[in-house]
């Protein structure tokens, strides 16, 4: 596939080096809007909050699949969504593309579906990050909440502010270097039910998102990791 990678920074230099070591080639790498889309056949999306949806659009303007990741720009998601629609375009978005934290997705929907009746426990979620990330909470704690939220009838929604009622409590913390940690908490005076996923390099969301844009190459529609990774 000739791959146009659209934001040429951490996630796209990694990116680059897993899609040629698999056969790809990368006709564009830019970190900014000023690019030929039609050199390409399909576009991987990691930017910013603030120019993902640009980038997507201009895609599917121009029938050209897109794959994102970046994280921060989901007010716009369903007008994404209805514009691929209306062009009969290909748009898969994750908040996280690697398969361990898909599996960890599951598992938090299992656990949640087994513990919302459980008024002893209270449910927070902590995520982890590097300092240079610039949303918070991260897209895959917000993905995390709402697997949990939907459970739950009397959580309205999720909050970074630790005792608001009606919300799920999530604590963003910027440490050095770090991947990406996600730790699910549901703790009752006699004890503590912690599910975690660590992630130790940015490798597997890298080689998530590539197998995402093989998979999607030729369909059309809106699709998600579940869909890629076939997961029931
Ligand atoms: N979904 C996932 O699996 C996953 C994994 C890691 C990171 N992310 C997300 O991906 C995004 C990028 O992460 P990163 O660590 O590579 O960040 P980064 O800051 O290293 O790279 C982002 C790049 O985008 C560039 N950019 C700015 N404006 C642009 C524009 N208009 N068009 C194209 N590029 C532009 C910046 O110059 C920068 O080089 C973040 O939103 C992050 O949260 C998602
Ligand atoms: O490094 C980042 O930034 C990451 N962003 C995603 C998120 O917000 O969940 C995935 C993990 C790494």
């Amino acid at each position: 596939m000739k791959i146009a990678l659209l934001g040429y920074g951490k996630m796209g230099k990694t990116i680059e080096q897993i899609a040629i070591q698999r056969g790809h080639s990368i006709v564009i790498k830019t970190n900014n809007e000023d690019y030929d889309i039609s050199k390409a056949d399909i576009a991987i999306d990691f930017s910013i909050p603030t120019a993902a949806f640009n980038n997507i659009t201009h895609c599917l303007n121009n029938n050209i699949p897109v794959i994102s990741g970046t994280t921060g720009w989901l007010e716009n998601y369903d007008k994404a969504v209805a514009l691929c629609e209306e062009k009969k375009g290909a748009f898969i978005y994750a908040s996280n593309f690697s398969l361990g934290v898909n599996i960890f997705f599951e598992l938090n929907n299992t656990l949640a579906k087994m513990m919302h009746s459980l008024k002893e426990y209270n449910v927070s979620i902590e995520e982890i990050h590097h300092t240079q990330k610039l949303d918070a909470p991260s897209g895959t704690a917000i993905t995390l909440a709402n697997g949990i939220i939907k459970e739950y009838s009397n959580l309205n929604g999720w909050s970074l502010e630790p005792n608001k009622e009606d919300a799920l409590p999530i604590t963003a913390k910027r440490i050095d270097a770090v991947p990406g940690t996600h730790t699910v908490t549901y703790q009752s005076k006699v004890d503590t039910i912690d599910i975690k996923h660590t992630a130790h390099s940015r490798e597997g969301f890298a080689l998530g998102a590539v197998v995402a844009a093989e998979w999607l190459l030729g369909k059309t529609g809106v699709f998600s990791m579940k869909d890629v990774l076939n997961i029931n």
